[in-house]
């Protein structure tokens, strides 16, 4: 009997760093890898049509491709970061063309807690008054974008949270593969909450479930750290 992952087939668009961690995950869990590619929007349309494209490419990339991806692929799980100023341009495409659609600017399953934990805090610090929080990102340093996806999320976080906008800093150096820091500065004490990645894995491990997890959804623009978080709670 066929499971649902054994029907499902991956194109990964963006075989860099975190094209090849994904490629790593789908054959440790036995899914198929149909196209991996640096130009999706070459790629063949048959191949594409009954595929889910999984997306680490480059901010300038998906922006150009967006409305590819869309009209090409059964759905699209997007890690690449750097556009979400044309959030609602992308969000209309995929609408549009009724794809599927899973994003985060981090698919680890550790950040998706964080970030519940952050909105939390934010949450009753700004009831209680007197705070004021900041958000330090570290990262490798061949990142293109700066503050990281997940800094921006995160920040969003904190403004929902408190009404008030952090101070984000961006450090760039040697191969990390990624720390977040949150901190909530008061008069008397500080919270700090941190993440820290020790490799790409997890990120291409939450992708991949995200991949799967298209599978019997009714076509939309999901959030993945909202889906995780819902199933949790
Ligand atoms: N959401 C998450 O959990 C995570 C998100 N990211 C994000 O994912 C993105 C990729 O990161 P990373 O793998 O480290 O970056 P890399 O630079 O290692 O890989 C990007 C790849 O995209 C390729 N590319 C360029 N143009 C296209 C195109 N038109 N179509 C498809 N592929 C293309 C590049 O090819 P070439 O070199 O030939 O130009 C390169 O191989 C970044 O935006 C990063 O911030 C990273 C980790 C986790
Ligand atoms: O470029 C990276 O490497 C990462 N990018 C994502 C981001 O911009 O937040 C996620 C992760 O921190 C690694």
């Amino acid at each position: 009997m066929e499971n649902a992952t054994s029907t499902l087939k991956i194109v990964i668009s963006g075989y860099g760093k975190m094209g090849k961690m994904v490629e790593q995950v789908l054959a440790q869990q036995g899914i198929a890898c149909v196209a991996k590619t640096c130009d999706v929007a070459a790629l063949d349309d048959a191949v594409a049509r009954d595929a889910v494209c999984i997306d680490f490419s480059t901010p300038a990339a998906f922006r150009a491709n967006y409305a590819e991806l869309a009209r090409k692929f059964k759905a699209v799980v997007v890690g690449t970061t750097g556009w979400y100023d044309i959030k609602q341009d992308v969000f209309a495409a995929f609408k549009q063309a009724g794809t599927t659609l899973i994003w985060a600017s981090n698919f680890s399953i550790g950040v998706t807690v964080m970030s519940a934990a952050v909105s939390l805090i934010s949450r009753l610090l700004g009831a209680a008054g007197g705070y004021s929080p900041y958000i330090v990102e570290k990262h490798h340093i061949h990142k293109l974008d700066a503050p990281s996806g997940t800094a921006k999320t995160l920040a969003g976080l904190v403004q929902a949270g408190m009404g008030v906008e952090p101070a984000v800093a961006s450090v760039r150096v040697g191969e990390i593969a990624g720390i977040h820091t949150v901190g909530f500065e008061g008069a008397c004490d500080r919270i700090t909450i941190e993440h820290e990645a020790f490799s790409r894995q997890g990120f291409a491990q939450g992708a991949v479930l995200a991949a799967t997890m298209t599978q019997g959804l009714a076509a939309g623009i999901y959030e993945f750290q909202e889906m995780i978080v819902k199933n949790l709670q």
